[in-house]
């Protein structure tokens, strides 16, 4: 069963659901979980993850600007301080312990595929509202809360990315899902009040279909390094 991270996110998840199994059960998950994913293809995956967080701190930012109440701006600057200060720690580490410093990181030529994502998110954010931004950052967030959850359950548990899992399935990381998502569901009330029936809930829908597509992309993307 699905983990609860808010009503609308269930209901974007449900309109989604093919492209959403696709992301959360992709083979480069499989590979995390059995422990089979090829350690070259998880670094290459890694530092452009690095550069992919830093584009996400940007699009959590334009969160802060495009508020409309203090809740959402506390959520989305807790956010840009979890990504900075903490989520990037564990990709720093990891690439020191083979040699590869955080000004590599940082420097690292992005795949197109990431700069197709990042920058999609960004220009929701840009063009639209709060709601527009929101529905493009969620698959992000919650995908990988529901990926972390069913991983460390299901590991085999001589897999040696067991610390990728950890940090996603860890109580810290589940309680930003849930506080992201009831963040979602209070910012659609005040601003459109019933989702299913807002003339904004197709756009919106695809904001979230799209995003879900492009973190195939990135697993895709991840995998081609082999
Ligand atoms: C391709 C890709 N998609 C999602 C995440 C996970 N993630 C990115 S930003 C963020 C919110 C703040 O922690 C989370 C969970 C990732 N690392 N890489």
């Amino acid at each position: 069963m699905a983990p609860d991270y808010g009503k609308t996110f269930a209901h974007w998840r449900a309109k989604a659901a093919d492209p959403w199994r696709d992301y959360t059960n992709h083979p480069f998950v499989e590979g995390l979980r059995d422990g089979s994913l090829p350690r070259r293809a998880f670094l290459h995956y890694l530092v452009q993850d690095y550069v992919f967080l830093v584009h996400f701190a940007r699009a959590w930012s334009l969160g802060v600007v495009k508020s409309e109440a203090l809740d959402e701006m506390k959520v989305c600057s807790a956010t840009v301080d979890a990504l900075v200060n903490h989520e990037m720690a564990l990709h720093v580490q990891t690439c020191a312990a083979e040699g590869i410093d955080e000004q590599t990181l940082f420097d690292a030529t992005e795949a197109s595929e990431n700069l197709a994502y990042t920058r999609y998110v960004l220009d929701a954010g840009h063009q639209g509202d709060f709601l527009d931004l929101m529905a493009a950052l969620a698959p992000c967030v919650m995908g990988y809360g529901e990926i972390g959850l069913r991983l460390a359950r299901d590991k085999n548990p001589d897999t040696p990315y067991a610390d990728w899992i950890n940090t996603y399935a860890d109580p810290d990381y589940q309680s930003l899902c849930t506080s992201v998502g009831t963040m979602i569901d209070d910012a659609v009330a005040r601003r459109i009040g019933d989702l299913a029936t807002s003339p904004r809930a197709d756009v919106l829908q695809n904001r979230f279909t799209t995003a879900t597509a492009l973190e195939i992309g990135f697993w895709q993307m991840g995998l081609r390094c082999q």
